[in-house]
């Protein structure tokens, strides 16, 4: 379970989040939509932990994300969550082999489970070739492979498919479905994309005030 308690953060005196509170329940797949700008992606940087409210707290499973050192965040980072960025953050001088094996790598599990992932996300056979050969589509594919290959507790997604076509996003959202649902993983999804967001358990709404369903 995720709970954010009184979330508040701004930017150069500018007020993004204000006070936001909302609990997330295990194994929920939840699409956040809302305005260009109204602080989607910080909010997605708050739950990860890669950035800090001014005040207020994220708990994980009933643990302050603040109360954590370092190591103790990056631990649960690596292994209990997934991320897709809108910036990829693919490795340019590892193949896309190497880049998707790297969650079970760095949690000290063997890599098999990279070529499937590949697979699944249509790029089955080019395990072996670098990110400087792939369009902006597939590189977001090799992030989602990467994603979900160590079957994290919570995937975190940034607009999933926002460089993908319609049938390629269905079948990557799909996917998304069925590996949260066999893992039972929760996913926080952020996406302007009304079909994306037809396939969450629930759709919530970011506004000034704050999460609201729709
Ligand atoms: N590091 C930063 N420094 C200064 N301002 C920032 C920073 N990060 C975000 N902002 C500002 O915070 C506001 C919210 O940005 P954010 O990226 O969270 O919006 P968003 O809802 O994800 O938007 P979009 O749908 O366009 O991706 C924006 O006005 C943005 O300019």
């Amino acid at each position: 379970m995720l709970v954010l308690d009184k979330l508040s953060k701004s930017y150069g005196g500018r007020d993004v989040l204000a006070g936001l509170s909302h609990t997330f329940r295990a194994g929920e797949f939840v699409a956040i939509m809302g305005e260009s700008g109204v602080g989607k992606s910080t909010l997605l940087n708050l739950i990860a932990g890669l950035d800090a409210p001014d005040s207020g707290q994220v708990l994980v499973d009933g643990t302050p994300m603040a109360a954590l050192d370092d190591a103790a965040a990056t631990r649960l980072r690596r292994t209990r969550m997934g991320f897709i960025f809108q910036a990829f953050h693919v490795l340019p001088h590892l193949s896309l082999r190497q880049n998707v094996a790297l969650p079970l790598l760095l949690n000290g599990a063997i890599d098999g489970r990279a070529d499937e992932m590949l697979d699944a996300v249509g790029l089955g056979g080019r395990g072996a070739d670098f990110p400087r050969q792939l369009s902006g589509g597939e590189l977001q594919r090799v992030a989602i492979a990467r994603a979900l290959v160590h079957r994290p507790a919570l995937l975190l997604a940034d607009e999933p498919t926002g460089n993908l076509d319609p049938d390629t996003a269905q079948g990557i959202l799909e996917l998304l479905r069925r590996e949260t649902r066999q893992s039972g993983a929760g996913a926080i999804m952020v996406t302007h994309s009304h079909a994306a967001a037809a396939m969450a358990d629930q759709v919530l709404l970011l506004t000034r005030s704050g999460l609201k369903l729709t």
